[in-house]
């Protein structure tokens, strides 16, 4: 095991769980150290006690007396009262980890009054099959030690780049939602190809398959996206043809506006509680 640490989840939604398997799966914490809480759901909480053997408990506050690790993994709406909430447990010996997108760690720093240590993150469902795209960045009070633990943890679930921390929202933008632009996509092709007269299993296992070539494509070439497309696209051919019906459509245009749109939202979140302070 990479650490013998607690690790308490405050939070025991879609990225906890995918969190979750990835350290189990990979050995990196046994499943005793891992306490998982969350508002309300225990059913959840028994599914996931089932499921990974992990340790749940509907408090919260115990959750954070027991931890040396807490990862707070609730949406940012919540993240007001759960600070209220757990504020007098906090102090200086425990690593908060946060993947809440906008939520700067400056807000969360000042938690315990004491000077959290906290690396913030932001990991994308891929998570789920090991395969997340995770940024993390350090506060103020988080050591070299700290972000070297954090980055072993996400290890667990896929590739890990830090960033500081003013490259957050884009991050969010970009990767955090990032499977959400694929799926979208994805579903639009999935629907062309059903109307077109293959069956709904033919279209997802030629979709699939698709999406998994471009990914490793460009994983192992150094050639542009362009480069990329211009090399499919046969003069006059089926792919120009749907290409020149996108730019005509700005298609472009449009998902390069809707990562702004992601990236300003994320930065929305967090200016409530920067402004606040
Ligand atoms: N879903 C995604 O693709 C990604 C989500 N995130 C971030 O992860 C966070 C969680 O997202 P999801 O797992 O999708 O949400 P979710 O809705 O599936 O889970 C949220 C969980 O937080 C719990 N919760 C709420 N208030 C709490 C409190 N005070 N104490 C303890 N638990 C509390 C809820 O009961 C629920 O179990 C969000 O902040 C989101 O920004 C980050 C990267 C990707
Ligand atoms: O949509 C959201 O707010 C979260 C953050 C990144 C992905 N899901």
């Amino acid at each position: 095991m990479l650490t013998n640490k607690t690790i308490t989840f405050l939070g025991a939604g879609a990225m906890a769980e995918a969190i979750i398997g990835g350290l189990i799966r990979n050995q990196i914490v046994d499943p005793h150290n891992i306490i998982a809480t969350n508002l309300s759901d225990t059913t959840k909480l028994e599914k996931l006690k089932m499921r990974y053997n992990i340790q749940t408990t509907t408090s919260r506050t115990w959750a954070v007396e027991q931890a040396e690790i807490i990862v707070l993994a609730m949406k940012p709406k919540n993240i007001e009262e759960a600070v209220r909430e757990i504020k007098e447990k906090v102090n200086n010996d425990k690593l908060i980890i946060s993947v809440i997108a906008g939520i700067p760690s400056s807000y969360i720093e000042d938690l315990s009054g004491s000077k959290s240590r906290v690396v913030r993150t932001m990991p994308n469902t891929s998570a789920k099959v090991g395969a997340s795209a995770t940024a993390i960045c350090a506060g103020r009070y988080s050591t070299g030690d700290d972000l070297e633990t954090v980055s072993l943890l996400f290890s667990a679930v896929g590739t890990v780049t830090v960033v500081p921390e003013e490259k957050m929202d884009a991050v969010t933008g970009v990767a955090g939602s990032g499977p959400a632009y694929f799926y979208y996509l994805i579903e639009a092709m999935e629907k062309a190809a059903v109307e077109s007269g293959l069956t709904s299993e033919e279209a997802t296992a030629l979709i699939t398959q698709t999406v998994v070539g471009v990914g490793k494509r460009l994983q192992d070439t150094s050639k542009s996206s362009r480069e990329l497309y211009e090399e499919v696209m046969s003069p006059n051919g089926t792919t120009e043809a749907g290409i020149t019906l996108l730019s005509e459509r700005n298609g472009q245009d449009a998902m390069h506006d809707a990562i702004l749109k992601a990236i300003a939202r994320s930065k929305e979140l967090g200016s409530v509680f920067t402004e606040s302070k």
